[in-house]
């Protein structure tokens, strides 16, 4: 497990690490996210004893890493797989690498294998590519055979071939109960291999959750055009969703010549769906009873008209698709469109973060929201 816990760190005035609180958890790959400069690759060097923070402490299985004795034994990190010996073989760089912390010296042909470096064992690390150098580092840090593990950008440069190969390996040494930490600045990386996510901007946490949380946390809305939108609308609310007219952005333009295309039921070209021509203001209002004599207000949504509900349609959170077809269907309001929206995972992060950038620290409350 590694804790930190009220960690802060200054470069003179840049505020690298402000206050940061989050616990990696052992079993699960945790992703540690954050734009260039958030501060991550600060946070692992103070895990690795590297800076001493200005307050605020970092554990690793209960102990600050500077003060293991054998620190290989209990953790494994990779910051910069550049940082190596050029002129040393790779099985010299690991040999040594082995005796300064009393590691048996077959743990060294044994990580080569598990990296896929036995091959290249004895040629001189200056030779090799970025890919073999991050098996290296990765080699170097499974060689005391840690329960926790921390790589900084880790996929960074690589091709799909060794993206895939780390991937895996790394949800192998979780799912054997390792604690595993890697940083990236990419959420799409990260969306594959982590089963949960820290994120971080400006030096401060925005969000700690699981990956999946944070997935579900960003499905925004479903677009609903329908033949009588205030009428659904008022039932959806009544169900507990929540209802708003699709903003112009949100609202894709109709297809021309769909079938049933809002605003133009029956022109010729454009056949209505059957029985779902939209209406006008009247004919809803009037012809339908369940609307009569219900006041004015209740007949709109955010003082769109009935017309320019039908043509924007409705965004409607707290209920997915298969929810409010059923209710449609039980009042026999035809639908036109029911099209669930939710951002990317990438577009979940920029929001994020770009927050943070724009407003510095968020606020407790929603730090609470998205970490809950
Ligand atoms: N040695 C240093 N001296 C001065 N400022 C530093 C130093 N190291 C980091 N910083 C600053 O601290 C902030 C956090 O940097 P850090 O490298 O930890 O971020 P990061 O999230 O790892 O970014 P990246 O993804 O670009 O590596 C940045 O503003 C950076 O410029």
């Amino acid at each position: 497990m590694i804790e930190v816990r009220g960690l802060t760190m200054r470069y003179g005035r840049t505020l690298a690490v402000d206050d940061l609180t989050f616990t990696v958890k052992p079993g699960l790959v945790t992703g540690f996210l954050g734009p260039n400069g958030a501060g991550k690759s600060t946070t692992m060097r103070i895990v690795l004893g590297l800076e001493v923070p200005a307050a605020g402490e970092a554990l690793v299985d209960g102990r600050a890493y500077a003060a293991l004795r054998r620190p290989m034994l209990t953790m494994g990190a990779l910051l910069d797989a550049g940082a190596v010996h050029g002129g040393r073989t790779a099985r010299a760089h690991l040999g040594c690498l082995a005796r300064s912390n009393g590691i048996d010296l077959r743990r060294v042909a044994a990580v080569l294998g598990q990296v896929g470096l036995t091959d290249v064992a004895d040629r001189r690390i200056g030779g090799f590519s970025l890919g073999m150098k991050q098996r290296l580092g990765i080699a170097a840090a499974l060689l005391g055979d840690p329960a926790v593990l921390m790589f900084d950008e880790p996929l960074n440069g690589l091709d799909p071939e060794g993206i895939r190969w780390i991937r895996e390996l790394l949800r192998s040494l979780a799912a054997e109960g390792r604690t595993v930490l890697l940083s990236s600045h990419l959420m799409n990386e990260l969306a594959i291999t982590a089963d949960h996510v820290v994120v971080i901007g400006r030096g401060r946490l925005i969000a700690d959750t699981t990956m999946d949380a944070l997935a579900a946390r960003f499905q925004r809305d479903v677009l609903v055009r329908a033949a009588h939108p205030e009428r659904l609308a008022q039932i959806l609310r009544a169900h507990g969703a929540t209802v708003a007219a699709a903003t112009a952005e949100q609202a894709a333009p109709p297809t021309p010549g769909t079938p049933g295309t809002p605003g133009t039921p029956g022109t010729p070209g454009t056949p209505g769906t059957p029985g779902t021509g939209s209406p006008t203001p009247e004919t809803a209002t009037g012809g339908d009873p369940s609307v009569q004599g219900l006041p004015e207000h209740e007949l709109s949504v955010q003082g769109l008209s009935i017309k320019g509900l039908s043509e924007r349609g409705l965004s409607v959170r707290g209920m997915d698709a298969a929810g409010i077809g059923e209710l449609a269907l039980r009042a026999g309001i035809a639908l036109r469109e029911l099209t669930p929206r939710s951002a990317s995972l990438e577009e979940a992060f920029m929001e994020l973060t770009e927050d943070s950038v724009e407003y510095g620290a968020r606020p407790a409350a929603a730090v609470t929201e998205v970490a809950r």
